[in-house]
């Protein structure tokens, strides 16, 4: 489980938090920088990017910003433990800082696997890197990969993990990803996805977003802090319904789509191959 201590800087203003993460299975701990960058007005909102501001804070960011983050990460581990396959392949799709990959590489035991990480934004990946070699525990090799998810090869898998990633795929170009995936996967292994989703019904949408925002708030952003990254993320990450979800499963392929977590208007989905 992730676990905070608090710790102030205040020499310049910046809250940092030494935090002991999976980042590390000897509780290493990594200094985690308070997000706010959207704190202050700004001119002109551009649009969301995965750049070296966004990774200084990504830890913290994702944590304030994602109900159910830390029992995702830590469920992606039990699943994978339980369907990774002798001599096969794991994949984290879009994997920021690791988390994932940490968590598989924390759980699994069966003998032979290894871990193939992808993400298109070299400052991730530069970081994840680093925590990745903090892990000097755990034995199953990682590979990161710096590539566009939509062109690296998916083979002999037993695990995929989509944590948060295909959302920021353009819509049209998610049959063919989730097709891809699925003639990657060995029968037996699995697709964990989990995605912010919308609602079709109104009432339903304003529910959960407000709860979202009332979550956001509860972790200490601003009113000005929400708003603004919600105008930077409106053009980059493009929620969809669970039916959508379920339904583009079934066409790539999968015979059943299973719903484990719901917080709010974040999910995750596992499907069989
Ligand atoms: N086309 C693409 N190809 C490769 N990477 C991409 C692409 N599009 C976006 N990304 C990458 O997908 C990640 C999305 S974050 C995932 C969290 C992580 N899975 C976690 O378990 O902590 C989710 C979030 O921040 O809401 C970023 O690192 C992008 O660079
Ligand atoms: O912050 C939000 O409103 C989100 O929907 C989640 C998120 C978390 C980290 C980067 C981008 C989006």
């Amino acid at each position: 489980m992730v676990c905070f201590r608090h710790r102030y800087d205040d020499t310049n203003r910046t809250r940092l938090k030494t935090v002991e993460t999976n980042y590390g299975k000897k509780a290493e701990t990594v200094t985690r920088k308070t997000d706010a960058l959207y704190a202050a007005p700004l001119q002109e909102i551009i649009d969301f990017q995965f750049d070296e501001r966004v990774v200084a804070v990504f830890p913290d960011m994702i944590q304030r910003s994602v109900p159910g983050y830390g029992m995702i990460i830590s469920n992606i581990g039990i699943l994978a433990a339980k369907y990774a396959q002798a001599g096969s392949h794991c994949y984290d799709l879009g994997c920021s800082l690791g988390a994932a990959s940490l968590a598989m590489r924390q759980r699994i035991s069966t003998p032979d696997c290894d871990i193939i990480a992808v993400d298109n934004s070299p400052a991730m990946l530069e970081r994840a890197r680093e925590l990745l070699a903090l892990d000097t525990v755990a034995s199953i090799p990682v590979t990161i990969i710096c590539s566009d998810i939509q062109d690296v090869t998916i083979e002999n898998a037993s695990v995929v993990v989509l944590n948060f990633t295909l959302q920021f795929i353009p819509p049209p170009q998610r049959l063919a990803l989730m097709q891809r995936i699925y003639g990657g996967l060995n029968p037996g292994g699995i697709l964990i996805l989990s995605e912010k989703i919308a609602f079709s019904e109104p009432e339903r949408q304003n529910f959960h977003v407000g709860l979202h925002h009332d979550f956001k708030r509860a972790n200490g952003y601003s009113d000005l802090e929400i708003s603004q990254k919600r105008s930077a993320l409106e053009n980059v990450m493009i929620p969809e319904t669970l039916a959508v979800h379920h339904k583009r499963l079934k066409a790539a392929g999968f015979s059943c789509s299973e719903l484990w977590l719901q917080c709010f208007n974040f999910v995750s989905l596992v499907a069989i191959k």
